[in-house]
């Protein structure tokens, strides 16, 4: 049977059935899709250890190495670099600044771009290699289009990426450039640019890249399965992610249900949700108990997650309750101040992911998280995404707390001296 036979893309909300054979969007009542596939008969998860000793491309990719957990996409059409295998740090001073004793970052800036996009982003491009997409596209905040540029590069497919104009960090912006994604910027929002894009794809025959595309969050699963197996696959007590478009805690769920539904999980761990308190729609719907859910105008610093209208909140509601989990916001200043204690560790991240550190902080302060409670919290992207966030931060007025302003000095050893006495 070829693989497309064996995979059907199922409405959320209607259950109506569609064979994968274009770019998945939306059904017509407005759901969104999922994939349906077989589960490979025997998975043991030592197939997972051997791997990670081998030198083939799909073994090396933290996202095929769990294969038989993912869509069944022929070898051939996979696109990957290989992504995943990102890091767990633990480290003094941030366990000193959260109060949380056993926390765990997990860094997805390590992927090939700089940012957990990557994971979604080989298993999509390779579904649109598989029935020959013509052209690509997506809406972002900035990492979307780096990861698309890159990918569609990479698979020789042309690429356009729809961006709010003016709000996207140089890092970024410089990425999707380079890689020759085509740049539309839209004079709007991201939500602006996300209604556009979801519009050209049904009208002009983009393949769509966002995570709409359910073959997206399928490939961000694997952050869950590759924490959970660099931890012995016992399960933390809390998962503490940002939260914009709300693609990765779809994700997060899904996983966790499907690992639960093969039954690897002794119980689930509870998902933490943070948001910029500017753009923070998940969080209000949260509070009203899901009763209502209403766009917001966004506006923060982290413009990764400068979000109004999430794409995927309907499944991150789901995620949430499957998890017994909770949504929280940090406000500009606690995000800036966690970016600073994690990159002063020499770990790094950008604005949006340190909301999940400023996160834990808050919630162990407020005893949610508790003593002795294992938490993973997730960094989404590399410190060198937001460059002009970094230079604001250490050389805005009046200093920060930790402002780290570079000195001029004349080139003399007594100059050098008298730095280097108040310096060291
Ligand atoms: C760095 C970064 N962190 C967090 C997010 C939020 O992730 P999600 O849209 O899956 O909620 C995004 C993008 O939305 C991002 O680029
Ligand atoms: N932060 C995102 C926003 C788009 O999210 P997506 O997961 O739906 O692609 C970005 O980097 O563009």
């Amino acid at each position: 049977m070829g693989a497309l036979a064996q995979m059907t893309l199922v409405c959320d909300r209607c259950s109506a059935r569609f064979e994968p054979a274009g770019s998945p969007g939306r059904c017509q009542c407005g759901g969104l899709l999922h994939v349906e596939f077989p589960l490979a008969e025997v998975v043991e998860r030592t197939n997972f250890d051997v791997r990670l000793s081998s030198w083939q491309a799909l073994d090396r990719s933290g996202v095929w190495r769990y294969r038989e957990l993912l869509p069944p996409l022929p070898a051939a059409a996979i696109v990957t670099r290989p992504e995943g295998n990102t890091a767990l740090y633990q480290h003094p001073q941030l366990t000193d600044w959260t109060g949380c004793e056993e926390l765990f970052l997990k860094h997805e800036g390590e992927n090939p771009t700089g940012s957990f996009k990557d994971r979604g982003m080989t298993v999509a491009i390779s579904h649109a290699r598989t029935i020959g997409a013509q052209a690509v596209a997506c809406a972002s905040t900035g990492n979307t289009a780096a990861s698309v540029a890159a990918y569609a590069a990479l698979a020789g497919l042309p690429s356009v990426v729809f961006l709010p104009a003016g709000k996207i960090a140089a890092g970024k912006l410089g990425q999707a450039i380079a890689y020759g994604a085509r740049i539309v910027q839209v004079e709007g929002d991201f939500d602006a640019a996300m209604r556009l894009v979801e519009e050209a794809s049904r009208e002009l025959g983009l393949y769509l890249l966002n995570s709409v595309n359910p073959f997206r969050l399928e490939g961000q699963k694997t952050i869950v399965f590759e924490l959970l197996h660099q931890l012995g696959w016992s399960v933390p007590d809390w998962i503490v992610l940002p939260g914009g478009n709300l693609g990765n805690t779809a994700a997060f769920g899904a996983a966790l249900a499907q690992l639960r539904d093969v039954g690897w999980l002794e119980r689930l761990p509870r998902l933490a949700v943070i948001q910029a308190a500017g753009a923070a729609p998940f969080y209000a719907a949260y509070r009203s108990g899901f009763r209502e859910f209403r766009p917001v105008t966004a506006e923060t610093i982290a413009t990764a997650i400068r979000i109004g209208n999430p794409v995927s909140y309907e499944r991150a509601r789901r995620a949430i309750e499957l998890t017994d989990g909770l949504v929280d916001t940090v406000s500009d200043e606690e995000i800036l101040e966690a970016k600073a204690r994690v990159d002063r560790t020499g770990i790094g991240c950008e604005p949006a992911s340190a909301a999940s550190v400023a996160g834990v902080r808050k919630l162990v302060a407020r005893g949610v998280i508790r003593p002795g409670d294992r938490v993973v919290a997730i960094l989404t992207g590399h410190v060198l995404k937001d460059p002009d966030a970094v230079l604001a931060y250490h050389l805005g007025d009046p200093p920060r707390p930790l402002a780290n302003r570079p000195v001029t000095i004349a080139p003399t050893l007594d100059a050098l001296a008298g730095v280097l006495a108040r310096a060291l």
